[in-house]
Protein backbone atom coordinates (compact mmCIF):
# COMPACT_ATOMS: atom_id res chain seq x y z
CA UNK A 1 0.00 0.00 0.00
CA UNK A 2 2.78 2.54 -0.69
CA UNK A 3 2.43 5.45 -2.68
CA UNK A 4 5.73 6.89 -4.76
CA UNK A 5 6.20 10.55 -5.73
CA UNK A 6 6.57 12.19 -9.06
CA UNK A 7 7.53 15.32 -9.80
CA UNK A 8 5.98 15.96 -6.80
CA UNK A 9 2.54 14.01 -8.02
CA UNK A 10 1.49 11.32 -5.57
CA UNK A 11 1.48 7.95 -7.69
CA UNK A 12 -0.49 4.90 -5.87
CA UNK A 13 0.66 1.40 -6.87
CA UNK A 14 -1.76 0.82 -9.41
CA UNK A 15 -0.22 4.24 -11.02
CA UNK A 16 -3.11 6.48 -10.15
CA UNK A 17 -1.93 9.30 -10.48
CA UNK A 18 -3.21 12.78 -8.26
CA UNK A 19 -1.87 16.11 -8.93
CA UNK A 20 0.61 17.56 -6.96
CA UNK A 21 -1.22 20.29 -5.47
CA UNK A 22 -3.09 20.20 -2.26
CA UNK A 23 -6.16 21.15 -2.09
CA UNK A 24 -7.17 21.20 1.67
CA UNK A 25 -4.47 21.46 4.44
CA UNK A 26 -4.95 21.11 8.25
CA UNK A 27 -2.47 21.88 10.40
CA UNK A 28 -2.48 21.77 14.07
CA UNK A 29 -6.48 21.96 14.43
CA UNK A 30 -7.94 21.83 17.27
CA UNK A 31 -10.85 22.10 18.83
CA UNK A 32 -12.35 22.94 22.36
CA UNK A 33 -15.91 22.91 23.44
CA UNK A 34 -16.91 24.91 26.44
CA UNK A 35 -18.61 22.68 28.75
CA UNK A 36 -20.50 22.93 31.83
CA UNK A 37 -17.45 20.65 33.76
CA UNK A 38 -15.05 22.64 31.65
CA UNK A 39 -13.42 22.59 28.73
CA UNK A 40 -13.55 19.86 26.75
CA UNK A 41 -10.57 19.26 23.70
CA UNK A 42 -12.13 17.21 21.11
CA UNK A 43 -9.32 17.57 18.88
CA UNK A 44 -5.54 18.43 18.95
CA UNK A 45 -2.68 18.93 16.87
CA UNK A 46 -4.70 17.15 13.55
CA UNK A 47 -3.14 17.31 10.33
CA UNK A 48 -4.30 16.15 6.90
CA UNK A 49 -3.06 17.15 3.69
CA UNK A 50 -6.13 16.05 0.77
CA UNK A 51 -4.95 16.39 -2.48
CA UNK A 52 -7.04 18.08 -5.51
CA UNK A 53 -9.56 15.49 -7.09
CA UNK A 54 -8.82 13.12 -4.12
CA UNK A 55 -11.51 11.13 -2.79
CA UNK A 56 -11.05 10.59 1.04
CA UNK A 57 -13.51 8.77 3.85
CA UNK A 58 -13.04 9.37 7.12
CA UNK A 59 -13.95 6.59 9.60
CA UNK A 60 -13.62 6.71 13.26
CA UNK A 61 -15.74 5.97 16.53
CA UNK A 62 -18.85 7.59 17.38
CA UNK A 63 -18.06 10.79 19.32
CA UNK A 64 -14.72 10.98 18.58
CA UNK A 65 -15.05 14.53 16.52
CA UNK A 66 -15.65 13.72 13.12
CA UNK A 67 -18.40 15.96 12.14
CA UNK A 68 -16.91 18.57 14.26
CA UNK A 69 -13.51 18.10 11.71
CA UNK A 70 -16.04 18.30 8.80
CA UNK A 71 -17.77 21.58 9.87
CA UNK A 72 -14.62 23.34 10.71
CA UNK A 73 -13.45 22.58 7.24
CA UNK A 74 -17.17 24.41 6.17
CA UNK A 75 -16.68 27.26 8.26
CA UNK A 76 -19.48 26.51 10.61
CA UNK A 77 -17.53 25.88 13.35
CA UNK A 78 -14.74 28.00 14.72
CA UNK A 79 -11.23 27.04 15.09
CA UNK A 80 -9.90 27.03 18.36
CA UNK A 81 -6.34 26.36 16.77
CA UNK A 82 -4.33 25.65 14.33
CA UNK A 83 -5.23 26.51 10.45
CA UNK A 84 -7.25 24.80 7.45
CA UNK A 85 -6.37 26.31 4.01
CA UNK A 86 -8.55 25.97 0.69
CA UNK A 87 -5.62 26.02 -1.99
CA UNK A 88 -3.36 27.90 0.88
CA UNK A 89 -6.10 30.51 1.64
CA UNK A 90 -6.95 30.22 4.97
CA UNK A 91 -11.18 29.40 5.27
CA UNK A 92 -12.43 32.27 7.32
CA UNK A 93 -15.75 30.91 7.50
CA UNK A 94 -18.24 29.19 4.61
CA UNK A 95 -17.89 30.04 1.35
CA UNK A 96 -19.18 28.79 -2.23
CA UNK A 97 -16.00 27.03 -2.74
CA UNK A 98 -16.99 24.63 -0.54
CA UNK A 99 -20.17 22.52 -0.72
CA UNK A 100 -21.74 20.56 1.93
CA UNK A 101 -24.32 17.20 2.12
CA UNK A 102 -25.38 16.88 5.59
CA UNK A 103 -27.17 13.34 6.64
CA UNK A 104 -30.32 15.07 6.47
CA UNK A 105 -30.98 16.96 3.03
CA UNK A 106 -32.92 20.05 5.01
CA UNK A 107 -34.56 21.39 2.32
CA UNK A 108 -37.16 24.10 2.04
CA UNK A 109 -40.28 21.46 2.50
CA UNK A 110 -42.69 23.82 0.80
CA UNK A 111 -40.17 24.78 -2.50
CA UNK A 112 -39.97 22.08 -5.33
CA UNK A 113 -36.69 20.19 -6.25
CA UNK A 114 -35.74 22.93 -8.66
CA UNK A 115 -36.83 25.82 -6.57
CA UNK A 116 -34.22 23.73 -3.66
CA UNK A 117 -31.71 23.87 -6.36
CA UNK A 118 -31.62 27.38 -7.37
CA UNK A 119 -31.48 28.51 -3.62
CA UNK A 120 -27.98 27.83 -4.17
CA UNK A 121 -26.90 28.34 -7.48
CA UNK A 122 -28.81 32.41 -7.81
CA UNK A 123 -26.39 32.81 -4.78
CA UNK A 124 -23.58 31.66 -6.16
CA UNK A 125 -24.01 32.85 -10.25
CA UNK A 126 -25.70 36.13 -9.73
CA UNK A 127 -24.52 37.47 -12.93
CA UNK A 128 -26.10 34.39 -15.13
CA UNK A 129 -29.14 34.97 -16.61
CA UNK A 130 -32.36 33.26 -15.30
CA UNK A 131 -32.87 30.72 -18.06
CA UNK A 132 -28.63 29.91 -17.62
CA UNK A 133 -29.16 29.23 -13.77
CA UNK A 134 -32.14 27.00 -14.48
CA UNK A 135 -30.06 25.15 -16.70
CA UNK A 136 -27.53 24.36 -14.27
CA UNK A 137 -30.27 23.58 -11.15
CA UNK A 138 -31.71 21.14 -14.38
CA UNK A 139 -28.62 19.56 -15.57
CA UNK A 140 -28.02 18.50 -12.08
CA UNK A 141 -31.00 17.24 -11.55
CA UNK A 142 -31.34 14.88 -13.71
CA UNK A 143 -27.71 13.64 -13.08
CA UNK A 144 -29.38 12.40 -10.11
CA UNK A 145 -32.34 11.17 -12.06
CA UNK A 146 -34.95 13.62 -10.99
CA UNK A 147 -35.81 14.96 -14.23
CA UNK A 148 -39.57 13.96 -13.95
CA UNK A 149 -39.67 15.95 -10.09
CA UNK A 150 -38.28 19.33 -11.22
CA UNK A 151 -41.44 20.67 -10.04
CA UNK A 152 -42.57 18.25 -6.98
CA UNK A 153 -42.67 20.01 -4.00
CA UNK A 154 -39.55 18.52 -1.37
CA UNK A 155 -42.38 17.32 1.21
CA UNK A 156 -43.81 15.22 -1.32
CA UNK A 157 -40.21 13.84 -1.94
CA UNK A 158 -38.76 10.44 -0.31
CA UNK A 159 -35.89 10.07 1.71
CA UNK A 160 -33.49 9.12 -1.28
CA UNK A 161 -35.08 11.23 -3.49
CA UNK A 162 -34.39 14.43 -0.69
CA UNK A 163 -30.98 13.27 -0.58
CA UNK A 164 -30.78 13.57 -4.49
CA UNK A 165 -31.54 17.07 -4.29
CA UNK A 166 -29.23 17.65 -1.73
CA UNK A 167 -26.54 15.70 -4.17
CA UNK A 168 -27.51 18.02 -7.00
CA UNK A 169 -27.61 21.35 -4.98
CA UNK A 170 -24.18 20.47 -3.67
CA UNK A 171 -22.61 19.95 -7.11
CA UNK A 172 -24.44 22.62 -8.95
CA UNK A 173 -22.73 25.80 -6.86
CA UNK A 174 -19.36 24.23 -8.53
CA UNK A 175 -17.52 24.00 -5.22
CA UNK A 176 -14.00 22.89 -5.43
CA UNK A 177 -14.35 20.76 -2.19
CA UNK A 178 -17.51 18.73 -1.36
CA UNK A 179 -17.86 17.85 2.26
CA UNK A 180 -20.17 14.64 2.99
CA UNK A 181 -21.07 14.20 6.57
CA UNK A 182 -22.72 10.69 6.48
CA UNK A 183 -24.93 11.82 3.27
CA UNK A 184 -26.39 8.10 3.06
CA UNK A 185 -26.82 7.01 6.94
CA UNK A 186 -30.47 7.18 6.98
CA UNK A 187 -31.55 5.51 3.93
CA UNK A 188 -31.83 1.51 3.16
CA UNK A 189 -29.02 -0.82 1.33
CA UNK A 190 -30.86 -0.54 -2.05
CA UNK A 191 -30.91 2.94 -2.23
CA UNK A 192 -27.90 4.09 -0.43
CA UNK A 193 -25.89 1.35 -3.27
CA UNK A 194 -27.74 3.73 -5.92
CA UNK A 195 -26.82 6.89 -4.18
CA UNK A 196 -23.36 5.64 -4.31
CA UNK A 197 -23.24 5.16 -7.88
CA UNK A 198 -24.69 8.95 -8.53
CA UNK A 199 -22.21 10.45 -6.01
CA UNK A 200 -18.90 9.00 -7.96
CA UNK A 201 -20.70 9.09 -11.02
CA UNK A 202 -20.69 12.64 -11.18
CA UNK A 203 -17.36 13.20 -9.06
CA UNK A 204 -15.46 11.48 -11.72
CA UNK A 205 -17.20 13.59 -13.95
CA UNK A 206 -16.23 16.60 -12.05
CA UNK A 207 -13.18 16.15 -10.83
CA UNK A 208 -13.91 17.90 -7.19
CA UNK A 209 -12.11 16.68 -4.12
CA UNK A 210 -14.36 15.19 -1.62
CA UNK A 211 -14.04 14.27 1.96
CA UNK A 212 -16.94 12.04 3.47
CA UNK A 213 -17.63 10.99 6.65
CA UNK A 214 -19.04 7.19 6.82
CA UNK A 215 -19.97 4.46 9.74
CA UNK A 216 -19.94 1.75 6.65
CA UNK A 217 -16.52 0.39 6.75
CA UNK A 218 -17.88 -1.04 2.79
CA UNK A 219 -18.48 2.38 1.66
CA UNK A 220 -15.46 3.78 2.99
CA UNK A 221 -13.64 1.44 0.87
CA UNK A 222 -15.77 1.54 -2.06
CA UNK A 223 -15.53 5.45 -2.68
CA UNK A 224 -12.16 6.26 -1.71
CA UNK A 225 -8.86 7.12 -3.04
CA UNK A 226 -7.86 6.82 0.92
CA UNK A 227 -9.71 6.32 4.21
CA UNK A 228 -8.46 8.20 6.90
CA UNK A 229 -9.23 6.75 10.58
CA UNK A 230 -9.34 8.74 13.66
CA UNK A 231 -8.96 7.99 16.94
CA UNK A 232 -10.88 7.98 19.83
CA UNK A 233 -11.74 11.25 21.39
CA UNK A 234 -10.82 13.40 23.70
CA UNK A 235 -7.88 15.28 21.48
CA UNK A 236 -8.63 13.15 18.91
CA UNK A 237 -6.18 13.14 15.74
CA UNK A 238 -5.53 10.87 12.46
CA UNK A 239 -4.46 7.50 13.59
CA UNK A 240 -4.03 6.08 9.95
CA UNK A 241 -4.43 6.34 6.34
CA UNK A 242 -5.12 3.44 4.19
CA UNK A 243 -4.46 3.81 0.47
CA UNK A 244 -6.88 2.05 -1.85
CA UNK A 245 -5.47 0.94 -5.19
CA UNK A 246 -8.33 -0.12 -6.98
CA UNK A 247 -8.63 0.82 -10.01
CA UNK A 248 -11.57 3.63 -11.33
CA UNK A 249 -14.80 3.46 -12.55
CA UNK A 250 -15.22 0.97 -10.46
CA UNK A 251 -17.80 -1.65 -9.54
CA UNK A 252 -19.34 -2.69 -6.59
CA UNK A 253 -18.42 -6.58 -7.85
CA UNK A 254 -15.42 -5.88 -9.52
CA UNK A 255 -14.49 -3.96 -5.49
CA UNK A 256 -15.70 -6.91 -3.89
CA UNK A 257 -14.03 -9.65 -6.31
CA UNK A 258 -10.47 -8.10 -5.32
CA UNK A 259 -7.64 -9.90 -3.95
CA UNK A 260 -6.81 -6.56 -1.70
CA UNK A 261 -10.44 -5.77 -0.77
CA UNK A 262 -10.48 -8.31 2.59
CA UNK A 263 -6.99 -7.05 3.22
CA UNK A 264 -8.56 -3.08 3.17
CA UNK A 265 -11.13 -4.59 5.05
CA UNK A 266 -9.57 -6.27 8.14
CA UNK A 267 -6.82 -3.18 8.57
CA UNK A 268 -10.21 -0.64 8.84
CA UNK A 269 -11.93 -3.08 11.11
CA UNK A 270 -8.55 -3.95 13.34
CA UNK A 271 -8.40 -0.29 13.64
CA UNK A 272 -11.66 0.57 14.88
CA UNK A 273 -11.57 -2.65 17.40
CA UNK A 274 -8.08 -1.32 19.35
N1 LIG B 1 -21.48 22.27 20.51
C1 LIG B 1 -20.92 21.37 21.31
N2 LIG B 1 -20.66 21.64 22.61
C2 LIG B 1 -20.07 20.74 23.41
N3 LIG B 1 -19.67 19.51 23.00
C3 LIG B 1 -19.91 19.18 21.73
C4 LIG B 1 -20.53 20.08 20.81
N4 LIG B 1 -20.63 19.48 19.59
C5 LIG B 1 -20.08 18.25 19.75
N5 LIG B 1 -19.65 18.07 21.01
C6 LIG B 1 -18.98 16.88 21.55
O1 LIG B 1 -17.78 16.71 20.82
C7 LIG B 1 -17.53 15.33 20.59
C8 LIG B 1 -17.39 15.09 19.08
O2 LIG B 1 -18.66 15.27 18.47
P1 LIG B 1 -18.82 15.04 16.89
O3 LIG B 1 -20.27 15.20 16.56
O4 LIG B 1 -17.87 15.87 16.15
O5 LIG B 1 -18.39 13.50 16.77
P2 LIG B 1 -18.60 12.45 15.57
O6 LIG B 1 -17.34 11.67 15.49
O7 LIG B 1 -19.05 13.15 14.34
O8 LIG B 1 -19.77 11.56 16.16
P3 LIG B 1 -20.82 10.62 15.38
O9 LIG B 1 -20.02 9.60 14.64
O10 LIG B 1 -21.63 10.01 16.48
O11 LIG B 1 -21.63 11.49 14.47
C9 LIG B 1 -18.68 14.57 21.23
O12 LIG B 1 -18.26 14.16 22.51
C10 LIG B 1 -19.77 15.61 21.33
O13 LIG B 1 -20.61 15.34 22.43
Amino acid sequence: MSTNTINNDLVTENGIVFPSEVMLDLKHLKKVYPTPKGDYTVLEDLNLQIMKEEFVTIIGHSGCGKTTMLSMIAGLNEISGGNISVLGNHIKGPGPDRGVIFQSPSLMPWMTSLQNVLLGVNQVFPHATKSQRNDIAKYYLQKVGLEDAFNKKASELSQGMQQRVGIARAFAIKPKVLLLDEPFGMLDSLTRGELQDILIEIWNKEKITAVMITHDVDEAIFLADRVVMMTSGPKAKIGDILNINFERPRTRKSVLEHNDYYKYRKHLIDFLEH
